[in-house]
């Protein structure tokens, strides 16, 4: 199986974790994708009745494409489950988010969800975090400023770029990714984070996941995390 392949495994795995009449967080990326797409047939073919918190537009506009009705997080009470993709997760089950610029809603998302399930092929696990690099959702305003100060903390930071523009984030900010190498204190790193003004959310997410479900060539494998 390629990683694509992976990806529709975990992604189909992932919705027999849906139960008539939940509220769902939708995750974004190349694997909720796929998620998505097996919820659509689910709701489709056995008529449930659920509703989904999209973090993206991208993933609001698919899953309402396929008959998923969407709701805004402020106009539902809670969240019974999200399932969303990761960049890394290591072997403490703390992972990298934000490869495709949604970590911020991400996050929200996910702290107000009872349950979290990530989905990824096999190539996201690593012992240690930091070589994919780690993604800053940060305020346009001041944000070279924010940059100069990462750099002079040698975080080797770089300006995500779409040819001579920026990425926008779907809250209209900037995104910084460090190219730091291993993290050896994610914790600590995430407070050191917390404390820049002008950093709106870090990719890091810390004690979050409680189940990870990774594609690998002889199938789905169920990790608990906590
Ligand atoms: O910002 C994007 C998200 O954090 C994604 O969930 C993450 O980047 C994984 O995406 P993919 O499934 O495309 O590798």
């Amino acid at each position: 199986m390629d990683q694509n392949q992976l990806k529709e495994l975990v992604g189909k795995e992932a919705v027999k974790f849906v139960e008539d009449g939940m509220i769902l967080g939708l995750g974004t990326g190349s694997t909720v994708k796929y998620m998505v797409d097996a919820l659509g047939e689910r709701v489709k073919n056995e008529h449930l009745s659920i509703v989904g918190v999209a973090t993206s537009d991208r993933t609001a506009k698919q899953a309402e494409s396929l008959g998923i009705e969407i709701k805004q997080l402020d106009e539902v009470d809670h969240l019974d489950l999200t399932i969303d993709g990761a960049d890394e997760i290591d072997d403490h089950f703390q992972g990298i988010k934000g490869g495709g610029a949604a970590h911020l809603w991400e996050k929200i998302v996910a702290i107000n969800s009872t349950k979290n399930i990530w989905i990824v092929d096999e190539s996201k696990m690593v012992h240690t975090l930091g070589k994919f690099p780690l993604p800053l959702e940060v305020i346009p305003f001041g944000s070279t400023h924010v940059l100069e100060k990462l750099d002079k903390m040698g975080f080797r930071p770089e300006f995500r770029m779409n040819g001579d523009e920026h990425v926008l984030t779907d809250s209209k900010n900037y995104i910084i990714d460090l190219h730091m190498g291993e993290i050896e204190d994610p914790e600590k790193l995430a407070n050191t984070l917390n404390g820049i003004v002008g950093v709106v959310e870090h990719g890091l997410f810390l004690n979050v996941v409680n189940e990870v479900i990774v594609g690998r060539q002889d199938g789905p494998e169920v990790l608990h995390a906590r």
